[in-house]
Order: C-alpha cells, then sequence, then structure tokens
C-alpha cells in the first residue's frame, strides 16, 4: 500500500518500508489475531487487515485525531476485519490472547505495554516493536530480557528518498527507525 493513499491529517505515520518491513516480521501467514498498539493512523493495521483478510485485527489508539483518520482510512480501503478501540494501552486492551502484538507507540506505558504483551502473546507469537529514540529501544530490551523473551533481534531502517536539488538528485535521509522483535521460546 502507498503512503500516499493514506489519510494523514499530520498524525504520525509508520512510512511503507518501515511497514513493510515490521509486518513481515510479525510472521502474521496463518495467524487468527493481531494487536497493534498505538494504531497512529492506522497504517500497520490496515496493511495488514488488507494483506491477511482472515486475520482479526485490534487497533488501539489514544489520540483523538488518530481515532478519526483510522476510521476514514478504514472507510477508505473497505477494511472490516478491524476493531478499533479508543483508550489507552494498556488498560483499555481487550483482555484475550493475541497471535501478534506490534507497539507503535506507548507514550510512558512502554514497561506495563510490554507487561500485558509477555502475558497476552500466544507462545508461539511475534512481538514487534518500533522506536525512534535509542534510549526507549534500550529500555524495552531490558525489559524483554526479565519478562523472559527468550530471543530480540533489533535492526535499524534507514530510507532515503531520491530528490531533485537545482540540476542534479541526492537522497535525502528519514530519520532511522529501530525495528525490535521478540518471541518466547526456541
Ligand atoms: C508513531 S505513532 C504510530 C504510527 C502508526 N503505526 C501508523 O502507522 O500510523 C504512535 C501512536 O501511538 C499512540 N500512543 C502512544 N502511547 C499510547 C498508549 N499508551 N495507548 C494508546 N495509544 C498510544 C500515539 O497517540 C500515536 O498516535
Amino acid at each position: 500500500m502507498r503512503d500516499e493513499d493514506f489519510l494523514r491529517n499530520k498524525v504520525p505515520m509508520t512510512k511503507s518500508e518501515v511497514r513493510a518491513v515490521s509486518i513481515d516480521k510479525l510472521q502474521l501467514l496463518n495467524k487468527k489475531t493481531f494487536l497493534d498498539i498505538g494504531a497512529g493512523t492506522g497504517s500497520i493495521s490496515i496493511q495488514a487487515a488488507h494483506d491477511f483478510p482472515d486475520l482479526q485485527v485490534t487497533a488501539i489508539e489514544r489520540n483523538a485525531s488518530g481515532l478519526e483518520i483510522i476510521k476514514q482510512n478504514m472507510a477508505k480501503f473497505c477494511i472490516k476485519n478491524i476493531d478499533l478501540i479508543a483508550g489507552n494501552a494498556p488498560e483499555a486492551i481487550p483482555d484475550k490472547i493475541y497471535d501478534a502484538i506490534f507497539v507503535g507507540g506507548s507514550g510512558s506505558n512502554l514497561e506495563s505495554i510490554l507487561r500485558f504483551a509477555s502475558e497476552h502473546l500466544n507462545s508461539a507469537g511475534s512481538l514487534v516493536l518500533n522506536f525512534i529514540l535509542l534510549e526507549n529501544a534500550l529500555k524495552a530490551q531490558k525489559i524483554l530480557a526479565e519478562l523472559q523473551f527468550t530471543k530480540s533481534e533489533i535492526i535499524e531502517v534507514a530510507v532515503s528518498q531520491w530528490h531533485q536539488l537545482g540540476k542534479g538528485h541526492y537522497f535525502k535521509p528519514n530519520n532511522p527507525t529501530i525495528i525490535m522483535n521478540a518471541i518466547k521460546g526456541e
């Protein structure tokens, strides 16, 4: 799905290249349930729901303008398999087991969200997180080790866009994104 097709209205959005890698690491094939925490514009939820039509997606967002944009994007892309929850994570997240969990935003609740994920992720499920700040990634890595996530992979995705400058061209860099991927078990 193309970034320019999503309505945004200044709500922060996960860009297509980061979305592609994050969704790949969620390993959604044959999964039944997926939770997207801090859904923003809904781009991760909508792409996952679109690419895996049998997947039931739960998207949670606390920001009113984000919620409005997610509703508009769901209507624009004719997406029906998303339950949109308005509220603060983790308190407002429906209490059930999820096959995959994505954390795109956590505010000051990173630790409680990771504890929720640890208790509500299927034992064979994938947890994927995006960070801009190194400090938040380091904090998450420490908490995930305490919560007995046995394997975690951390990568940085740095994408640069082709831009014209005068008569020439250059690659204008986007902010790099840290993608963390953690599982329990083997
Ligand atoms: C970087 S944006 C996520 C972008 C999103 N993945 C997308 O593709 O549009 C982070 C979002 O997390 C939301 N957020 C942060 N902490 C939250 C929390 N504790 N509960 C619910 N939403 C939260 C913010 O309001 C913001 O919209």
